[in-house]
């Protein structure tokens, strides 16, 4: 598996997704500066957590206007798979790679803790390998966290499989408790309408080894194992 990982000015989970697609899971993977189009022949482009260019104007907004989303529109036109984490996931609704957008938590407080989270599709590159509905617990740490689209919109991401991941609570359920930062339909996580784009709040790199407290986030490496390796095998 051969993965990039983009570097923009504030990105500050990078070095964690690197260490984990390499050091953990030994992937071939390596950092693009967010100034270059060239993604190395990844099948696997990551957008890291952070603050890229300090969150200024709104979260992603500077960054999805970066020479790299070039690349990474032309990778994902071409089949490519994109994984945006936190603030990746920010990026990619800014970039209008996926739909709809990240506001301020309903609280308007920083969230940092772990979260439960729901598996509602298993039918995407991301979550092949788990059960459906099965539950995750993975760190959270955001201020724009809040997913938002139209009512309408939701339903027909809904009825498309769109939705992949949602906030629950300890026992599997979508409650309002759950939903801290206030998004709508508890949504955690979506994918494009090919399934190729997958944006999430939740970090899997910070929950990938037991040393990290926890190694849910392992699903999310191990479903694109499976996936890589049933295309090069097919
Ligand atoms: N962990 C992160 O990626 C931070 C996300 C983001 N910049 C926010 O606070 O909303």
């Amino acid at each position: 598996m051969r993965a990039a990982v983009v570097r923009f000015p504030g990105s500050n989970c990078d070095h964690d997704t690197l260490w984990v697609l390499e050091r953990v899971l030994g992937w071939e993977a390596f950092p693009v500066w967010h100034r270059s189009q060239e993604l190395g022949g990844a099948e696997l482009v990551v957008l890291p957590g952070g603050f890229s260019f300090g969150d200024y104007l709104r979260a992603g907004a500077i960054a999805a206007r970066s020479p790299v989303l070039e690349a990474v529109r032309r990778h994902a036109a071409g089949g490519g798979l994109v994984l945006g984490i936190c603030n990746g996931f920010q990026i990619l609704c800014e970039a209008g790679l996926l739909p709809g957008t990240l506001r301020p938590n309903k609280d308007l407080r920083f969230h940092c803790h772990t979260a439960h989270i729901r598996v509602e599709r298993i039918e995407t590159p991301f979550t092949a390998a788990a059960a459906p509905g099965q539950l995750l617990e993975l760190p959270v740490a955001h201020f724009e966290g809040a997913y938002h689209v139209s009512p309408g919109e939701l339903e027909r991401m809904e009825d498309r499989g769109q939705v992949v991941f949602r906030y629950v609570d300890a026992l599997g359920r979508p409650v309002p408790e759950a939903n801290f930062n206030g998004s709508v339909g508890n949504v955690a996580g979506i994918c494009s309408e090919d399934g190729r784009i997958l944006g999430m709040m939740p970090h899997p790199e910070r929950a990938s080894e037991p040393l990290m407290g926890g190694s849910d986030g392992l699903w999310i490496w191990r479903s694109l194992e499976r996936r890589i390796l049933s295309t090069t095998t097919a």
